[in-house]
């Protein structure tokens, strides 16, 4: 699944994208400010993710410095509205932009296979460059945050090292896996989709195990949701679960912030481990629904490929016969008539001949892609086999489908096939047509296929480029 940017959907002012960047980097600032205890960096800290992500998925974004100052001010902003001191301000957030370059740098490579997660591998790529980008803005931290804070080095660097792994492996997938125009037009519609096709028991389940984890408690409790997040994983897809996957372990970061574990660095050892422990946790889930997602996309292409004609896009025969039989039985069960019509190019072994098999399929092509452009969406259009396609129209009385066939057959005759000397090729068109007379008649689609092809045998015999129709008292 290719997904466009997020913010290419409507018409582009230029202040527009620049607009949304600093906002977005302010807004998620402002929340990462609001888990800050007091003394110490914040406990969590989404902007990077969401900077990175953004700059990801508008590649335009980042050649220019606008998207980078843009960034900065929206840091700065934030910070020193909420009453941080300059220096400190410029420090901390000049690393922050540090860690976003490194890990745009890391990840510029693989953007088409990590935007939308279209590549199952795209969930180590997310590992291995958030491990990267947390690193290249733990380093220049570091010593700003002993400055800041006059704490020890190593107690500052793995603090920050934590905190931005578990950022960039919860925010990072959710801003990546977005849906196409989610940012603008909130359609709820479709986001809550994949709920109302595979319906409420995984969610269910998952707050089911939330809950056991909640009253049972202890260091096992981050692991009771994997199974419910699984299912969540193969039920919803990959954007629900980055969107799960941020809600459950923000829930578990605040029940251990209100229970156990302070965020401050007097316990390192615990406060790393809770944060990598949930940020690896959730690339579980992750893989699973990146893996579901193209499964059911290569099935879905398989299918495709299995039930269309690979050179005209027809329907393949099979497709025809089992989709038109179920047409035929639910027509006569309504008493509608149903027209079926045979089509034969005629002479298209001298066609193929004269100028070659790649001429032929191209005549076959057009002639699909005419024939396509005068259907209703509820008419059926196979390949048959060769040369020879198959029409069935509902609710279509004989006279009608007589004229149907004769316009596909006039409209072809027309048709200006180019050769490659630049002369012109004219393909003309034989076709069989049988109709029911409802009520009375029921027959099989392989009963109405037959006297359309004895119509058509009659079309050939007789002259070729003609419409002839077979009628049931023809026997
Ligand atoms: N280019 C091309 N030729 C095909 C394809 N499938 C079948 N054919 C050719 O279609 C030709 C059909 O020839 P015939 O069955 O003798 O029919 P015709 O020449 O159209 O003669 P009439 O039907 O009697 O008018 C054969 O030469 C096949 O090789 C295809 O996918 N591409």
């Amino acid at each position: 699944m290719s997904t466009p940017p997020i913010a290419t959907q409507q018409s582009a002012a230029p202040w527009r994208d620049p607009l949304l960047l600093l906002a977005s980097v302010f807004a998620a600032c402002l929340l990462g400010i609001a888990s800050r205890p007091a003394g110490y960096s914040a406990a969590i800290w989404p902007a990077n993710a969401v900077l990175l992500g953004l700059l990801l998925r508008n590649p335009s974004w980042a050649r220019g410095p606008t998207a980078w100052i843009c960034a900065l001010v929206g840091y700065l902003t934030a910070d020193m509205l909420t009453g941080a001191p300059w220096l400190r301000a410029l420090g901390m957030n000049g690393a922050n932009l540090l860690g976003v370059a490194v890990g745009w740098l890391f990840f510029r490579p693989y953007a088409a296979s990590i935007v939308g997660f279209t590549r199952q591998r795209a969930v180590l790529t997310l590992l291995a460059g958030s491990s990267v980008a947390a690193l290249g803005s733990a380093l220049p931290a570091t010593p700003v945050m002993q400055w800041a804070f006059a704490s020890q080095a190593w107690t500052d660097m793995l603090m920050w090292l934590s905190s931005e792994m578990y950022n960039l492996l919860l925010f990072l997938p959710l801003v990546l896996a977005a849906p196409r125009g989610w940012f603008w037009q909130w359609d709820w519609a479709r986001l809550l989709r994949p709920l109302r096709q595979a319906g409420v028991a995984p969610l269910l389940a998952l707050l089911a195990c939330e809950a056991l984890a909640y009253f049972v408690n202890g260091p096992g409790m981050l692991g009771f949701a994997v199974p419910a997040l699984v299912w969540c994983a193969m039920a919803y897809g990959v954007f629900p679960i980055t969107v799960l996957n941020l809600l459950v372990c923000s829930w578990k970061t605040a029940v251990a912030a209100l229970d156990t574990i302070s965020f401050l660095p007097d316990q390192l050892a615990a406060v790393t481990s809770f944060r990598l422990g949930m940020a690896l946790l959730s690339l579980a889930p992750l893989a699973v629904a990146v893996a579901h997602q193209l499964r059911s996309q290569t099935l879905s292409q398989l299918q495709q490929a299995v039930d269309h004609d690979h050179l005209t896009g027809a329907l393949s025969r099979r497709k025809l016969m089992e989709q038109g039989a179920r047409l035929v039985q639910r027509l006569h069960q309504q008493g509608a008539p149903v027209a079926v019509l045979l089509m034969d190019l005629d002479h298209f072994k001298r066609i193929n001949d004269s100028h070659g098999h790649a001429q032929g399929d191209t005549v076959l092509r057009e002639f699909a892609a005419l024939v396509q452009r005068n259907l209703r969406p509820q008419d059926l259009f196979g390949r048959i086999g060769g040369e020879e396609f198959a029409l069935i129209l509902p609710a279509t009385a004989a006279s009608h489908a007589q004229l149907i066939g004769e316009r596909l057959r006039s409209q072809l005759r027309e048709h200006p096939f180019r050769l490659q000397d630049g002369s012109a090729l004219q393909v003309t068109l034989s076709v069989g047509l049988h109709a029911t007379q409802p009520p009375s008649q029921q027959h099989s689609l392989e009963r109405l296929l037959a006297w359309a092809d004895a119509a058509l045998y009659q079309a050939k015999a007789l002259g070729r480029d003609q419409v002839r129709g077979h009628w049931a008292d023809q026997g």
